[in-house]
């Protein structure tokens, strides 16, 4: 099966961002995709809480979502946004991963759980966690015969996430990122790569590329990632664009038969 990653430079207003995912997923279904991932936060790069609060509802009866749910019908495909930001009761917003089926129904949904409140530099400072709720399920969904596991952005550095969506059964694991510029430069491929190679999973990681709208530079170089570590296709920099990648279980099988770190894992004391 072909999937695929879009990149994105998403802005803060949903239609023009929808009319960009439409053209995207539309090249991707044309080169043969089967599943298409998005970036996180695809359908609105908010400028801060108070605009998000404008454009952003409930789940339930979303126009964005709904018009996602047609897209994967018109062409047949799975489409997975990577993510959106959804209201819920309490005034805050879940970072929502969610999967449609090929007949545009809704199939899996799940919370970023990581959530980045981090000092990246003396002026750069995020506080995800004051806009947002933090998932507490992680989630894995199947595309035909395979199981997807998912993830958001800063989830990948939590390394026992992706060993329990493995454990759980996930041969491909999805992330979806809006990743800044200074440490994508530093850290994007060998955080990717290590979280392939440690869970014998292929990795795909859609990406939000450029100077976006809202003022936020972002790091882009969307890739996919083999179970041995290997990146088998990679977007050149930042700009909008589709990269897809046939996908299988065997090269799943051949890299736990060959290091079997899921079977050999041990149970351990720590010091208190
Ligand atoms: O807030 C929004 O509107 C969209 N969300 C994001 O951009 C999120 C939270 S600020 N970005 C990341 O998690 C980047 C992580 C990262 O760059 C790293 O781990 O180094």
């Amino acid at each position: 099966m072909k999937f695929a990653a879009v990149q994105m430079r998403s802005g803060m207003h949903p239609g023009a961002n929808m009319d960009a995912l439409e053209a995207l997923v539309g090249e991707a279904a044309e080169r043969g995709a089967h599943y298409v991932l998005t970036p996180e936060v695809t359908t609105v790069f908010a400028e801060n809480a108070a605009q998000l609060r404008e454009v952003a509802g409930p789940h339930e009866g979303d126009p964005y979502l709904a018009r996602a749910a047609a897209l994967a019908k018109t062409h047949g495909i799975h489409l997975h946004i990577g993510s959106q930001a959804v209201a819920l009761a309490d005034g805050r917003f879940a970072n929502r991963s969610v999967l449609f089926g090929p007949d545009g129904s809704e199939l899996a949904h799940y919370d970023k759980i990581h959530l980045f409140d981090a000092q990246i530099s003396g002026l750069n400072a995020y506080r995800e966690s004051e806009t947002y709720a933090g998932g507490d399920t992680a989630v894995t969904a199947k595309i035909g015969d395979l199981t997807l596991g998912m993830a958001i952005c800063y989830d990948m550095r939590f390394p026992a996430l992706f060993n329990a969506l493995a454990k759980a059964g996930a041969e491909m694991i999805s992330v979806p990122a809006a990743f800044t510029v200074p440490t994508g430069q530093a850290h994007w491929h060998v955080l990717l790569r290590a979280r392939a190679i440690e869970t014998g999973s292929w990795v795909i990681a859609a990406a939000q590329g450029g100077t976006h709208e809202n003022g936020r530079a972002t790091y882009g170089h969307s890739l996919i990632i083999d179970p041995w570590g290997r990146i088998v296709a990679e977007m050149d920099d930042d700009a909008p664009g589709v990269i897809l990648a046939e996908i299988d279980s065997e090269a799943v099988r051949e890299a736990r038969q060959r290091i079997p770190v899921l079977a050999n894992e041990r149970a351990f004391a720590v010091p208190e």
